[in-house]
């Protein structure tokens, strides 16, 4: 309770600095409308009384001016009372888009900050999923939820008042029926809780295949395959035991609630009959009869709504862990990871050392390298070549900073790359991966995507474009290089897969960086287009360092230096002709299979 305490206040004060003109307007509507039913009944009452006393008096002596303004004032009040709610609302509206804005925003500074290793570790695809989930709607649904809890405890305090005039003994009779359905309420709020805290991994699974059947990205190949029927099956499968279990705690909540509902309306009646009682003795005037009878029936709505109320809140407040959990997540996964405060040795004299290496993903203990050592010299274009899963993308993320070293270290001229400013490393280390971004922006952003930093520069897009073998295909396109790619918004151009890698390409280049990454550079482009665009790699990367991933014998041809990898270390490092040379080579059986397969 006092975490949950704790959490709202957070969030409310969040709230506060978002937007505080919107906060001071919804407390004075709150307030206006905390008062009104009370207002409005009192009226009733005294309507009543006056038309009672009217009708008892002869024609004659009949006066109307009272009940003319008793009229009026309650004709007043019920337009404040229709204007506040209508203003409550719009208030209510702006203010949750503001909520909502900051809210996001808040999430989306705290994920791009966050270290890379968290989006390939399933314990936190779960926080992730709970987190976005949660962001959007319960910061807003905490905030108007404590404003409703306000409201009605301001009108309950007045009815309270007016019921304690009947007998004292009321208020504490539907205070002591009420009580049970909100030990009820919190009992749900926190089991369901914990029930979707439990189930996220099933409502993941459910949310998966509901994509692989609705999202574009999969509608080739589900067709292809005619995997639509399976999805489909999978999904309600899936749906139904999750179905099932949400039912199942309905089901207690509502028979729990049920006898305490039964409870409460015998209570209710004994109360009416108070009521009447006292009138009949002549204790009371049939407007105050009146007044307790819908006092007694409000004041117990009312009280039924500040009771759910808590209970939402509550319940809202024990969601927000989830929204906690993940803003107060480390920025680097490791807890030694450091920041660096060194700037990026320029120009690069000796090059990457890779001193003694070992690396394990953070989700396993698998060694993926071990004691690896290589050097690579300034101004050297090297391939990483060896059979799957040898570790070769790894090491690309490894320079590329997204993962640090668990054992041993990298070195760029001698500096740790560890040590390096991120933003240097940035600026001097430029990639492309095996699963680049197909970003459905303009041609000109895709590339100007490789320095955002700076202003888009013409002549350097164009130049990058040209490198790449992609200038001629732009210039193509109706809005040359302001066609906006892809197929997701209307007048966009669809390009292949060869064209998008070289547009990933180009987007590598731009940046101009000291060390150029290439992870499968060349992957889906037919022979011709390789050899052009190798000649064009070969022009950007002289004078860099670059690496390249690869199983494409003509990108392996045309590396200075070549790094063989099996298992978790580096077993061969050489010349094409040098590790060629020796015919029980690990490069040489690698190459031979290659020729076979005719790559
Ligand atoms: N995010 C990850 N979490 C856990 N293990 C991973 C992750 N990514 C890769 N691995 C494991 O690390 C090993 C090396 O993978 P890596 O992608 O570096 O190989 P690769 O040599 O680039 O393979 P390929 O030639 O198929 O691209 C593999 O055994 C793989 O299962």
């Amino acid at each position: 309770m006092k975490k949950s305490w704790q959490h709202i206040k957070i969030i409310l004060a969040y709230i506060w600095r978002s937007s505080p003109g919107w906060t001071l307007s919804n407390a004075i509507l709150i307030l206006i409308r905390g008062v009104l039913p009370l207002m409005l009944l009192y009226m009733i009452k005294l309507l009543v009384d006056e038309i009672s006393l009217v009708a008892t008096l002869p024609l004659e002596e009949r006066d109307f001016v009272r009940l003319k303004w008793i009229l009026l004032a309650s004709g007043v009040l019920f337009l404040i009372n229709a204007i506040s709610a209508s203003v409550g609302i719009l208030v209510r509206e702006k203010q949750s888009y503001v909520i909502t804005d900051f809210f996001d925003n808040l999430i989306h500074n705290k994920i791009t900050r966050l270290e890379y290793g968290y989006f390939e570790h399933p314990d936190y695809q779960n926080v992730f999923y709970r987190a976005l989930n949660e962001a959007s709607f319960r910061p807003s649904r905490i905030y108007y939820g404590a404003l409703g809890v306000v409201q009605n405890l301001i009108t309950l305090l007045v009815m309270a008042g007016v019921l304690l005039m009947v007998h004292w003994s009321v208020f504490i009779v539907l205070l002591l029926i009420t009580l049970p359905v909100a030990f009820i309420r919190l009992r749900h709020a926190r089991d369901l809780f914990h029930f979707k805290k439990e189930n996220t991994k099933v409502e993941r699974e459910v949310s998966y295949y509901n994509r692989l059947i609705t999202a574009p990205d999969f509608a080739k190949e589900v067709r292809a395959f005619d995997l639509g029927h399976l999805f489909r099956d999978r999904f309600d499968t899936l749906k139904k035991q999750w179905r099932k279990s949400q039912f199942a705690m309905l089901l207690t909540k509502t028979r729990r609630e049920g006898i305490v509902q039964v409870l409460a309306a015998l209570s209710f009646i004994a109360v009416y009959g108070l009521i009447a009682w006292k009138a009949f003795e002549g204790d009371i005037s049939i407007g105050e009869v009146v007044l307790y009878f819908l006092a007694l029936q409000r004041g117990y709505a009312y009280l039924q709504e500040f009771l759910g109320r808590m209970a939402g809140l509550y319940e809202d407040s024990l969601f927000l862990d989830n929204l906690f959990e993940f803003i107060h997540l480390k920025e680097t996964m490791v807890p030694e990871s450091k920041t660096g405060a060194v700037s990026f040795p320029k120009p690069l004299h000796r090059g990457i050392e890779f001193k003694n290496v070992g690396f394990h993903y953070p989700s396993n203990q698998r060694w993926v390298l071990r004691h690896v050592n290589f050097s690579i010299s300034a101004g050297e274009t090297v391939a990483l070549v060896g059979v799957n899963g040898s570790g070769k993308s790894t090491i690309v993320k490894l320079i590329n900073s997204l993962y640090q070293p668990v054992e041993g270290d990298i070195l760029v001229d001698g500096v740790s790359l560890s040590h390096i400013r991120p933003e240097e490393r940035v600026a001097n280390i430029s990639v492309v991966f095996q699963d680049f971004i197909l970003y459905n922006v303009t041609a000109r952003e895709n590339i100007w995507f490789g320095n955002a930093g700076s202003p888009p520069d013409e002549h350097l897009i164009r130049t990058a474009a040209e490198q790449s073998g992609i200038h001629t295909i732009i210039e193509g396109f109706k809005a040359g290089y302001d066609t906006t790619l892809g197929t997701l918004f209307e007048g966009s151009e669809q390009m292949s897969p060869g064209q998008w890698q070289r547009l990933a390409l180009a987007r590598s280049f731009y940046n101009n960086a000291q060390i150029i990454l290439l992870d499968e550079p060349t992957s889906s482009l037919d022979a011709f287009s390789e050899a052009k665009l190798l000649q064009y790699i070969r022009s950007v990367t002289k004078g860099r360092t670059s690496i390249i991933v690869s199983h494409r014998l003509s990108t392996i041809k045309m590396a200075d230096k070549i790094i063989v990898l099996e298992g978790d270390k580096v077993v061969e490092t050489g010349t094409y002709d040098g590790l060629l040379a020796n015919e029980d080579s690990h490069f040489s059986h690698m190459i031979r299979s290659l020729s076979d397969a005719g790559r």
